[in-house]
């Protein structure tokens, strides 16, 4: 991202139908599918998988809209191509399929087999209307100068960026009692994965649906033949959420979109729930696709999980909050043995492959950190401006320092280790920065013949495999509700998010086009270097 100009929605310009969108509202499904039909197309995006996939590219270039002029490297784009742009693809854009009154709580099943009435629909207002919308960005930049200024033209201009909103519709297009619903989670661990599962299933059952299975180990749950799928109901998901990781299991890579809907299509599974990251996601499209081209009547509907937090256009993913306050301990340990020793230095490495948000806002948040190393900022090591030396001033100002380094900063420093390897998910695999920091710093004050006592705390596997926090146990409440919510009403190749502090409906393309980053000239990075107080190491 550039201070000067940032796109409002940093995804795929998708070929869609050319239905007019009217202001910068959205068509209800109802409507969409009218219009759908009179065009004769078909809505599923026509986006091939490399321009799915998580690498990093630049907006200003794979947000091809056709009325985009650019000028001075900025982008005019309208707020009818927004609106077209976020909406949400709908299971009525391919099949005629009737809308029926939602039985959402109607009924639920009770741990003995009863089914108890729940409450009536007639109580309150309980559904969120189909064009309910969410404003997304609520700044008005004065100027592209402006700190994190997101700017689409050169006099920064205010776009309404107005997307679905998430919640409980008064029509559905299924009947309960033929869904087949499926829940997958991939990629690594994070904190509140069970608490998602128990929230799809719980809502699930309060629609009326009995018929739920876990597809164990990620999408190699699909197709690995030791594999088996697991029962879920009420009962069974009661207490999941008390433990870390996945009941189901995760996995990477073997994601084989091909063999993963022919399973679907063998279990005529036609509500498909899948949790995970930018990879997951970028698979869930694949497969949403490929059952449209397929004929079949599934809904895929996405819950983003990343500790990291690092997807586009959402406020906090689930298990952020937890990662950061986990981090806390490990922080607080380094600090302890640092102004203990006599030149103590105190190195805590946490997660983030490619964003810096939990190094950040832990760094922020314990007041303890008097350096924060990210992957978003390059640093050297020697020299008159490299850290050494600033570990060195510390050490004679205040007898220790503390730094907190991301996972994935600093790898230019130790390119020869890393030497290209990928995950079986084609994530790189990194070098190992903590490690090679304490290596270094021991080496530079030993050279030097200072005393340095240097200790490293890795925490990052520990963090990763708690149990969620408060706070993200209720965002992880309300992203699996509203992903059921969402599926019942029929929307598909979609996942759910928290954007501006309200609970949204996002096309998959919108949030994957890259991993987000931390704006080095965002304020909260500004306040973090106001915190520690470190100076630039370049
Ligand atoms: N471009 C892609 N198209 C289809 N499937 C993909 C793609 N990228 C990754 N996948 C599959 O998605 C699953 C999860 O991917 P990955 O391991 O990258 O985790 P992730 O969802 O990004 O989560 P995390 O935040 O833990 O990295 C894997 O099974 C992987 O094979
Ligand atoms: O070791 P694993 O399981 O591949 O997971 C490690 C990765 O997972 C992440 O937390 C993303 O989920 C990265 O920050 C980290 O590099
Ligand atoms: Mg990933």
């Amino acid at each position: 991202m550039t201070a000067a100009g940032v796109m409002p929605s940093q995804g795929l310009r998708l070929e869609r139908n050319p239905a007019k969108v009217l202001g910068s509202s959205f068509l209800s499904p109802s409507s969409t599918r009218s219009l759908s039909m009179a065009a004769g197309k078909s809505r599923v995006p026509a986006v091939s998988l490399q321009q799915q996939g998580s690498g990093r590219s630049n907006p200003l270039i794979i947000r091809n809209v056709v009325s985009t002029e650019k000028r001075d490297g900025f982008a005019s784009i309208s707020e009818e191509d927004y609106a077209e742009n976020f909406r949400p693809p709908h299971i009525t854009d391919n099949f005629d399929i009737p809308a029926r009154p939602s039985t959402f709580c109607a009924k639920t099943s009770l741990p003995d087999g009863r089914t108890i009435n729940r409450f009536s629909n007639d109580l309150g207002k309980i559904f969120v209307h189909e064009d309910d919308r969410v404003l997304l960005k609520t700044i008005k930049y004065a100027s592209p100068a402006s700190a994190g200024a997101e700017c689409v033209d050169r006099d920064c201009n205010f776009h309404h960026q107005w997307v679905a909103r998430a919640g409980p519709r008064s029509k559905i297009y299924f009947d309960p009692a033929e869904v087949n619903a499926a829940i997958v989670t991939c990629g690594g661990l994070c904190p509140g994965l069970n608490d998602v599962i128990r929230q799809v299933v719980l809502t699930l059952d309060c629609y009326g649906v009995t018929n739920i299975r876990g597809i164990s180990n990620g999408y190699r749950g699909f197709f690995e033949e030791d594999l088996h799928d697991i029962p879920l109901n009420r009962k069974i998901v009661q207490n999941i959420h008390l433990e870390g990781g996945s009941v189901l299991g995760v996995s990477r890579g073997g994601a084989r979109t091909t063999d993963i809907v022919d399973s679907i299509e063998k279990k005529n599974i036609n509500m498909l729930f899948v949790l995970g990251g930018n990879g997951t996601h970028a698979g869930a499209l694949a497969i949403h696709n490929e059952c449209h081209e397929r004929g079949m009547k599934v809904v895929v509907v996405g819950v983003p999980k990343t500790i990291d937090n690092d997807i586009l256009l959402m406020d906090r993913t689930f298990g952020f909050d937890t990662a950061v306050e986990e981090a806390q301990k490990a922080i607080n340990s380094a600090y302890i043995e640092a102004t203990s020793a006599y030149n103590g230095v105190g190195i805590v490495k946490l997660m983030g492959r490619q964003s810096g948000f939990i190094a950040m806002h832990a760094s922020l948040a314990s007041g303890q950190v008097d350096v924060c190393l990210i992957p978003e900022v390059g640093f050297t090591l020697d020299g008159p401006e490299g850290l050494m030396q600033h570990i060195h001033y510390l050490l004679e100002t205040k007898g220790r320092a503390v730094i907190c380094v991301a996972e994935g900063a600093g790898q230019d420093l130790m390119a020869s280790l890393s030497n290209g390897a990928t995950d079986a998910s084609g994530n790189p695999v990194l070098g190992d920065i903590g490690v090679h920091l304490t290596k270094e710093v021991k080496k530079h004050f030993k050279d030097i013949g200072m005393p340095a006592d240097v200790k490293y705390i890795d925490p990052t596997y520990m963090i990763r495999a708690c149990r969620a926090n408060a706070s993200d146990r209720i965002l992880c409440a309300v992203l699996g509700q509203n992903a059921v919510h969402a599926g019942f009403a029929g929307f598909t190749g979609i996942t759910v998010g928290l954007a501006n502090n309200h609970y949204v409906l996002l096309p998959i393309p919108e949030v994957i086009s890259h991993a987000r980053n931390v704006d080095p000239n965002s304020r909260m990075w500004h306040r973090c270097l106001t915190s520690t107080g470190q100076p630039d190491f370049l």
